[in-house]
This record gives C-alpha cells, structure tokens and sequence, in this order.
C-alpha cells in the first residue's frame, strides 16, 4: 500500500488541504485516464491546461488533485497538493511511486541536436555485447533486457521514464542508456532522475519553434550538465563551439573527446570509406563498419563513456569493432545489377544533412550523381527548411523535394518553404513531388549505374503522419522494392 505523503518527497509543497495519510492507487496527468484513488497531476500544456480538467478527474476518482492553483470548489474527501511547478512536482512523485528506480542502475543521458539515438543505441549494443543487461530509452524504441517497447517520443514524460526504469530494476537491468531531449529537460521529464553519466553531442540549429532563440535552446542543454551530482561523469565534444560552455557549471566530472582538438579521448581518422571508418582513439587503432566523419565523433563519445563505466580497455575496443550500425542511420542498400546506392538516413536537421552528403561526397566519384530526397515536417521549426533546401541542392547533383510529415500542415507550402533555399543556379537540379513514395520511385528511375540516392529524414520511421493519422510508410521498404526490381 502507497500513502499519498510517500510519494511527496521532495516536491516543492506550497500548502496541503486535506490528508495526505490516504492509500493512492495510481498516478497520471491525464484526466482521462483517472480511476478510483487515483492521484492527479494538472499540468500547464501547450495546448491544454490541466486544470481545466481538474473537474473530470474528481468524477473519475480521483483522491488527491496535485496543482499549480486550486479549483473553486474543493471535494471533501479529496487532498489537493498545492505546488509551485506541477511537472516538476509530478517528476518527483514518478521517482517516489517507482522507489527511485535511476538509483538502482547506473543511467547515462545524451543529448545535443544530433547523435544521441545513434551514441545511446550503441551504447546499448556494447554493453549487451559485454554481457551485461542493458536498458535503453531512445528515439526508436525502449529496451528493458530482452523486451522490446514501442514509443511515440525521444524522451518520454517522467510517469513513463520511472515506469520502465522500475521494469528494469525488476529485470535486473545494470545500466540504461537513455536519450535526453531539449524538450525533456525544458518540461521537466528527467528531473530527479539519478543519472551516473551525461554526454554531449553537439549543438546546432533545431526546435527554434519551442525555444524560440538558439541561446534559449543551448541554456536549455546546460541545465542538464547543471544537474548532475557530484559523483557523475560528463562527457563533451570539445571541437563543438558550444562543448566547454555545456560543462561550464557542473558538479561532475569533466572529460573531453575531439577529432581537433586537444582532449582526454582523442580521436584520429586513419581511413574514411564507404565500408567503414579506421581510428586511432588515444593510441589505439580500431575498425568500424560505421560511417562518416560525424560517426568518428560519435564513436569518441561511446569510447569514452565505456571507459568511464568501467570497461576494460581492450574489451571496449573489441566491442567497438563489433557495432552495426544503427537502423535508419546511413543504412543503406546497393542494387546488385546496377550497382545503384541508396542510403536512408534520419537527418532532419540542416546540420545533419550537410554532414551525411558530405560523407557520401569524399567517397563518391565525380561521374556518379548524387541524388537527394528530402522535406521537412510540419508543425515544427519552421526556419530550418529554407537552409536544408539549400544545403541539399549545394551538395547533390540532382534533388527531387518532397513530403516528410506533414502533420497538420499543407505538405506544398512546407515544400514552397524548402525551395525559398535553393540559389538560383542550382534551380536546374531540383524538382518537386509532394507524393514521397513517388519521389523515391521517381529517384531510383533516374539513377543509373553506380550513381548514389539520399533518402533524408525519415530513417527508421515506418509511418507518415498526415492530419493526425499516422499511415504506414517505410522509407526503406519503399527503396529495396524499388532497387530488386532493377535486379530484375
Ligand atoms: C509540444 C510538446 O512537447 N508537447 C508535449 C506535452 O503536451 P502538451 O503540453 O501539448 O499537453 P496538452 O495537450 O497541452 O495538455 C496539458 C495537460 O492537460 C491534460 N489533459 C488534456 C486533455 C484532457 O481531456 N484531460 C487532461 O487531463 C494532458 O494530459 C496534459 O497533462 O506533454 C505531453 C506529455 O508529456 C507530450 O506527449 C507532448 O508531446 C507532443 C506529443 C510532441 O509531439 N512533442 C514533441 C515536439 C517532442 O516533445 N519532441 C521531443 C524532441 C525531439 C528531438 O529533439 O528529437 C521528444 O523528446 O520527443
Ligand atoms: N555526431 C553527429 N553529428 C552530426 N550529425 C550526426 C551525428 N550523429 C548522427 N548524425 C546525423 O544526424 C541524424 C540523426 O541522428 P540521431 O538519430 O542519432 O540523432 P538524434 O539526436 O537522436 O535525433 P532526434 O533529436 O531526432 O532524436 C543521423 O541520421 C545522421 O545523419
Ligand atoms: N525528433 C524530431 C523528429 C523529426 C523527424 C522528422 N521526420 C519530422 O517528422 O520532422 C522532431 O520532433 O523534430
Ligand atoms: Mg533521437
């Protein structure tokens, strides 16, 4: 049995009506899911306001109400928990009402604009290659041991993170590897979590929607490195302008990993191709099946990590070599017959973009085209598409423009908005088709032998959310359907 008081540790209580001496069943923030002795957690949203539904959650049975502000009326019976920030509050009340299941293993968090699914799920790989029982907390999926979890955002919300990291305690699961977004940290989701680690990526343009200035959007970043104890390591990218101020005021210990600069893990790259990257880290050489300059930096940051958690310095090594790569990042196919290379890859970001053509441009020949499929999704930064319209027809032989999700957006104003980039000689290369599969079909048509297709954006995901509705739709199906009827 759970007493309401249990689970109000450390939360930040303005004033108290009613007995928190009460057995609570549940907890949630969504009135809609609320049942008998259940807790509720009204929240200020971006859309909605929780307290509006405070009401609804009484009807339902709830028997304490947490809040920013109390209602009118208030229900003899009902405990209502004042508070200064419900998230925040409802944070803490996660890690009671799971017994502060971060403490029980040892949590790493990444974040930055790019890299973090791909450094956590690495992560995850080589520790499960290690032996151990991993957790990881990603873009893609939730992993607790040998079970596998869908999930609809990076960083979930904090009832979410707590719940899977007590399924983890209860799996025995030693270390968990979870990504931290802008947005998480900004509302709260990670607050009072334990972490043992935290990794810097990389910062650059992204979510200038919700942040509004890119300033809002590094502080934001910090405050995660602000945040950890004492007894925690933090890991940054010194090379990135932005790396040294992330670690400007934490309390855990600072390391570096670079390809430029000076650092506690320096990288090297000794051979860059399309099979795979030979580095130098410290002074050791190691092969990776990984690829791109981009990768060199995300393996500098999984070294260090490993090395910090303890592992041996020739197992880590060894498990380095072993890594494949990430599903929907540079993953890509080769049409035998023809010879033709697509490579579907996740970058959403002007940053990304540039990085993954760059890296297929230093090993493709002049004579092969590069062609590009790209968008932009809607109801989200905006500003970005006009400079990844033009940073694809900079860096590609020819583009064909199209859908990402659109959401609730109109997919050809967004497309109007990504070819506003384009300089007007590059105009000849580009073309636009709102319908995405046909544009993937319309790329692989016009390849020929040994040119080399983009698919930009999308990666892993296998749906497309137009309106609301999410369809299926996979990127990567779509290609090597079209790629084995040229084997044909
Ligand atoms: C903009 C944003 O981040 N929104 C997140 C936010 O929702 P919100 O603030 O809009 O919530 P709201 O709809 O206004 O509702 C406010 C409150 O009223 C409650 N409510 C609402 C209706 C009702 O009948 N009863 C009721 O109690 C809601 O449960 C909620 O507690 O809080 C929700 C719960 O945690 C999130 O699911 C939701 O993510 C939406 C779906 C989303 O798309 N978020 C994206 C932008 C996001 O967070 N992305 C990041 C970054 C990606 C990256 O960098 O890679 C991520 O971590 O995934
Ligand atoms: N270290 C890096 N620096 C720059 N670009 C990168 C790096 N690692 C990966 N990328 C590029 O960014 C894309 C997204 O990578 P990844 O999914 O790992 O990032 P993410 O930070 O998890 O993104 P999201 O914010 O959507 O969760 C990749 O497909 C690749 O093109
Ligand atoms: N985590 C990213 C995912 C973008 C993926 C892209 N396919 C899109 O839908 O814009 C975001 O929320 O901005
Ligand atoms: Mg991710």
């Amino acid at each position: 049995m759970i007493l309401l008081k249990d689970i109000l540790y450390r939360v930040a209580i303005e004033s108290v009506i009613g007995d928190t001496n009460v057995a609570i069943q549940n907890i949630d923030f969504d009135s809609r899911k609320i049942s008998l002795n259940d807790v509720f957690v009204a929240i200020r949203g971006e859309a909605n306001d929780g307290h509006e539904f405070i009401a609804k959650a009484e009807e339902n049975g709830a028997i304490a109400i947490v809040c920013e502000e109390l209602p009118a009326k208030q229900i003899n019976g009902i405990t209502y928990v004042l508070v200064e920030n419900s998230k925040e509050a409802l944070a803490m009340i996660a890690n009671n009402f799971y017994q502060q299941p971060s403490g029980k293993l040892k949590l790493v968090g990444v974040t930055g604009t790019n890299g973090k699914t791909t450094i956590s799920s690495l992560l995850h790989q080589l520790f499960t290659l290690a032996g151990y029982k991993v957790g990881l907390i990603s873009t893609i999926k939730i992993v607790v041991g040998e079970e596998e979890f869908s999930t609809r955002l990076t960083t979930p919300d904090s009832l979410t993170i707590n719940k899977y990291l007590k399924k983890m305690n209860d799996a025995g699961v030693e270390f968990c590897f979870m990504e931290v977004s802008s947005h998480g940290i900004a509302q709260h989701r990670t607050a009072g979590l334990e972490f043992k680690g935290g990794i810097f990526t990389n910062l650059s343009h992204d979510h200038l929607d919700y942040h509004k200035s890119f300033q809002e959007y590094r502080d934001v970043k910090k405050k995660f490195f602000d945040e950890l104890p004492k007894s925690a390591f933090a890991i940054t990218n010194s090379d990135d302008k932005n790396g040294a101020f992330m670690l400007q005021n934490t309390k855990a210990t600072k390391k570096t990993y670079a390809l430029k600069t000076n650092a506690d893990y320096r990288v090297q790259i000794i051979e860059n191709e399309l099979s795979g990257l030979l580095l130098k880290i410290n002074n050791n050489e190691v092969w990776s099946t990984l690829i791109g300059n981009f990768n060199a930096y995300n393996l500098g940051a999984i070294y260090a990590a490993a090395d910090l958690l303890g592992l041996k310095e020739l197992e880590n090594l060894k498990y380095i070599s072993q890594l494949k790569a990430v599903s929907g990042r540079f993953q890509y196919l080769i049409s035998a017959k023809e010879n033709i290379t697509a490579i579907v890859d996740y970058a959403h970001t002007p940053d990304a973009l540039q990085n993954v053509l760059e890296t297929i441009n230093a090993i493709r020949t002049k004579n092969e085209e590069l062609i590009t499929v790209v968008g932009c999704g809607g109801d989200r930064d905006a500003t970005k598409r006009p400079i990844m319209g033009k940073v694809a027809s900079d860096l590609s032989t020819k583009v064909i423009f199209t859908s990402d999700n659109p959401r609730t957006e109109d997919p050809d104003r967004i497309i109007e908005e990504v070819e506003a980039g384009v300089e007007a000689h590059n105009w000849s290369k580009i073309i636009s088709i709102t319908n995405r599969k046909q544009a993937i079909k319309s790329a692989c048509a016009m390849a020929n032998t040994k040119d080399i297709i983009l698919i930009a954006g999308k990666g892993h995901e296998t749906y497309q959310e137009v309106n609301g509705v999410r369809s299926d739709f996979d990127d990567i199906k779509i290609v090597q359907e079209m790629l084995e009827q040229f084997n044909k």
